[in-house]
C-alpha cells in the first residue's frame, strides 16, 4: 500500500482536466469547482449534471474522445473514463509531463488519490484510506459530519479573525501560544465575526484576565 503525503492544494483559477463524463468524473468536478478551479472536461458524451454546468459556463467540455493535447498547461489531470487503456494512455502522458494525475480505475498508476471531504467555511476534514476501501472513508466523513457541526465555520473564521489580532500584539511567543489555546475554550455565543475593533479588544482582554488567573491558581 501506498503512503500518501497529504497536502492541502490551492487550485483557484487553475487549469484542471478531468477525462470522462460519467458520475465519476462528475464527482471530481464537483469538488474542482468548490476549490475554485478553472475545469476542462474532455469526453464524447457528457452526463446531464455536467450538460447543465457547461451550458451556465462553471465549465468547459470538449466533446470528443481524449487527445495528449488536452493536457496542456494542466495542473491536475483527472482519468476517469470507463476505459481502461485510455485511463492508461492519460496516466502515462500526464507523468511524461510531470503533471500530477489521479486515476480512477488504478489509482497506482497515478500519482495521487482524492479523499472524502467535510467542509465547514475553513475547516476542512479530508479522510482517506490509501485506497483500500473508498466505503470506509465515507463512513467516518459521516462521523466527522455529525461530530464537526456547520457552528464549525464561524468557530473556525472567528479564530483566524483572532489570530490575525493576536499576532500583531507586542507579546512574547510563549503568551502568544497561550492566548490563541486559550481562545479556543470561549463559547458560541461570542464567535462574532462582524464586530467592530474596540469589540475585538475587549474579547482579547478577556482573554487575557482568563489566561492571568489561570497563572495565579
Ligand atoms: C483510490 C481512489 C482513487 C480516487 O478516485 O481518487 C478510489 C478508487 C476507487 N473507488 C471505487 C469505488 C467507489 N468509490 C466511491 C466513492 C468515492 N471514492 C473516492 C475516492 C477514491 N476512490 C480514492 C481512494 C479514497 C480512499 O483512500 O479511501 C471518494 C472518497 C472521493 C471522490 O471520488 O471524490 C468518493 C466518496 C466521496 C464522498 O461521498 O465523500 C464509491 C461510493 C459511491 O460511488 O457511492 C464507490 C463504490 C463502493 C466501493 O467500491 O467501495 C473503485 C472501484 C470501481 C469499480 O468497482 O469499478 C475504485 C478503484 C479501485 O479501488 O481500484
Ligand atoms: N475512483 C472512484 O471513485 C471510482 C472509480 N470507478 C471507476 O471509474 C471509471 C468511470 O466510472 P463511471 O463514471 O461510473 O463510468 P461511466 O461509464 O458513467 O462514464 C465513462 C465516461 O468516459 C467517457 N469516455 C470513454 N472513452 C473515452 C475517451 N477515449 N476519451 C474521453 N472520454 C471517454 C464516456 O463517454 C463516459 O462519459 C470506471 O472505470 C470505474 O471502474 C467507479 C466508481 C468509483
Amino acid at each position: 500500500m501506498n503512503r500518501y503525503y497529504p497536502i492541502m492544494l490551492n487550485v483557484e483559477e487553475c487549469k484542471c482536466v478531468v477525462v470522462g463524463g460519467g458520475s465519476v468524473a462528475a464527482r471530481k468536478v464537483e469538488g474542482l469547482l468548490e476549490s475554485g478551479a478553472e475545469v476542462v472536461v474532455v469526453s464524447p458524451a457528457i452526463s446531464a449534471g455536467l450538460r447543465d454546468l457547461a451550458n451556465v459556463g462553471a465549465i468547459r467540455v470538449i466533446e470528443r474522445e481524449y487527445l495528449e493535447q488536452d493536457i496542456d498547461g494542466a495542473q491536475l489531470v483527472f482519468a476517469a473514463t470507463d476505459q481502461r487503456t485510455t485511463n492508461a494512455k492519460i496516466a502515462k502522458d500526464a507523468r511524461s509531463r510531470m503533471i500530477p494525475v489521479n486515476v480512477a480505475d488504478a489509482a497506482d498508476t497515478g500519482s495521487f488519490i482524492i479523499p472524502s471531504i467535510v467542509r465547514r467555511g475553513g475547516l476542512l476534514l479530508a479522510v482517506s484510506t490509501s485506497g483500500a476501501s473508498p466505503a470506509l472513508s465515507i463512513r467516518i466523513k459521516k462521523e466527522l459530519e455529525q461530530r464537526y457541526g456547520q457552528e464549525y465555520e464561524s468557530y473556525t473564521k472567528w479564530l483566524g479573525n483572532l489570530r490575525i489580532r493576536i499576532n500583531k500584539m507586542e507579546i512574547d511567543e510563549r503568551k502568544r501560544r497561550e492566548l490563541l489555546r486559550e481562545a479556543l475554550d470561549i463559547p458560541p455565543d461570542s464567535w462574532n465575526n462582524d464586530q467592530d475593533e474596540e469589540a475585538w479588544e475587549r474579547q482579547i482582554a478577556v482573554l487575557m484576565q482568563r489566561l492571568h488567573g489561570r497563572d495565579c491558581t
